[in-house]
């Protein structure tokens, strides 16, 4: 393991080139059938990267071309400089060979063993002698608030408690590539908020590259360095999660930081999106731009605002749908085009009599939208 966890992880933020040779160096080009997947993936040690994407997209292919379980077709895969597959060189090292820690939704725990031979079974594996893998695995489920539970069965863990045995025993064999699918899906609410809590200490401290797959922005938000979003088996966006919230770029990436995101051409302040409506936006720009805002951002009104602070226009309601204290107000353009979320308290849908199919004005200050290059 390199040292000065911090100084390596401050060097992974800054970017993903790794010039060096170091960390994860992947292109990994996969067909299957009408499904091609073609996504290059760098990251440096210390990084956590998260894929992201709707079903299908072609996340858990990658992770499985990664760890070896299934073979690319095309491209290449290198780890720390080391050649893993290139298919063009018919260079290929098998699963069992890589220096991947991999842990599963299932958590692919062998049932028959208990967690501490469960962990113990990746060095036995490397050729550690039994004592000295069993030491460390007793070592690890220590660190993992485990040792209790050290000689019991997977059938007897919790859910939490089976998916930190998983961490351990994926940590046991000090891999240089770990990879997380969906690691928290199979927990409920209130455990998946402890573990996620306890991954994200654990993903910290790890030194080499870590990859996770997930549907769940927020656990993507809260454990990855960077976002990479995947989309029909290709990157449509990558960056901090900072960056994807602000400035997404496609429909799906808008709806899962929450934003409205319209497309059209800029010209100063005002961006065009269509024959009937543009927008002024905060920002002046000039050609192909996004614009973005919140549905907190939409106002709902019976007639056409008279402020010309507000981007106004004719919406009708296609939705509604409760949400914590704030009703879900799901509205298209007259035509059914550009479609709208609204956030609205629950007097205000009242007060507007909204229903579905109902007509309204919908109203954008131009303070809160925010305009960028497409
Ligand atoms: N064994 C297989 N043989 C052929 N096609 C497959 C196989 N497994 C998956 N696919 C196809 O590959 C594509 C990507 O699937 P994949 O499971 O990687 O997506 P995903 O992004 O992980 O989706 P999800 O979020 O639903 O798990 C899909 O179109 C799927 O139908």
């Amino acid at each position: 393991m390199s040292p000065g966890g911090s100084g390596t992880r401050a060097g992974a933020l800054s970017g993903h080139a790794t010039g060096d040779g170091t960390g994860l160096d992947a292109r990994l080009v996969l067909d299957r059938g009408a499904f091609r997947l073609d996504v290059s993936l760098t990251a440096a040690p210390g990084e956590v990267l998260a894929l992201l994407g709707p079903n299908g997209a072609g996340k858990t292919t990658a992770l499985r071309a990664l760890a070896g379980l299934t073979p690319l077709t095309g491209g290449h895969l290198r780890l720390d400089g080391v050649p893993l597959e290139e298919p063009a060189r018919r260079l290929r090292v098998p699963a069992e060979h890589r220096p991947c820690g991999v842990i599963f939704q299932d958590y692919l725990l062998f049932p028959h063993l208990s967690a501490l031979d469960n962990v113990a079974f990746g060095p036995r594996c490397h050729g550690t002698g039994k004592a000295q893998a069993r030491a460390l695995a007793a070592e690890l489920l220590d660190r993992m608030g485990l040792a209790e539970h050290a000689h019991a069965r997977p059938r007897r863990l919790s859910g939490g408690q089976a998916q930190r045995v998983a961490l351990a025993r994926a940590l046991a064999t000090a891999p240089r590539l770990l990879l997380l699918d969906e690691p928290l899906a199979a927990l409920d609410a209130g455990t998946r908020l402890d573990v996620r809590a306890e991954l994200r200490r654990h993903l910290a401290a790890f030194e080499a590259v870590a990859v996770l797959v997930t549907h769940d922005p927020l656990d993507a938000m809260v454990l990855a360095d960077r976002l990479v979003v995947v989309e029909q088996g290709a990157i449509v966006q990558q960056g901090t999660p900072a960056e994807i919230a602000h400035r997404p770029r496609t429909d799906y990436v808008a709806r899962l930081v929450g934003l409205n995101l319209y497309r059209g051409r800029a010209e100063g302040d005002v961006v065009t999106l269509g024959p009937e409506l543009a927008l002024t936006t905060a920002e002046k720009l000039s050609g192909p731009a996004f614009v973005a805002f919140p549905p907190a951002a939409v106002t709902l009104h019976a007639r056409r605002p008279q402020d010309r602070a507000h981007n106004a226009w004719r919406t009708r309601v296609t939705g509604l749908e409760s949400r914590g204290d704030r009703i879900r107000v799901a509205l298209a353009g007259a035509g059914g085009e550009l479609p709208l979320a609204a956030d609205l308290t629950a007097v205000a849908v009242a007060e507007l009599a909204l229903h579905q199919g109902a007509e309204v004005w919908a109203a954008v200050e131009a303070d809160r939208t925010h305009a960028y290059p497409a």
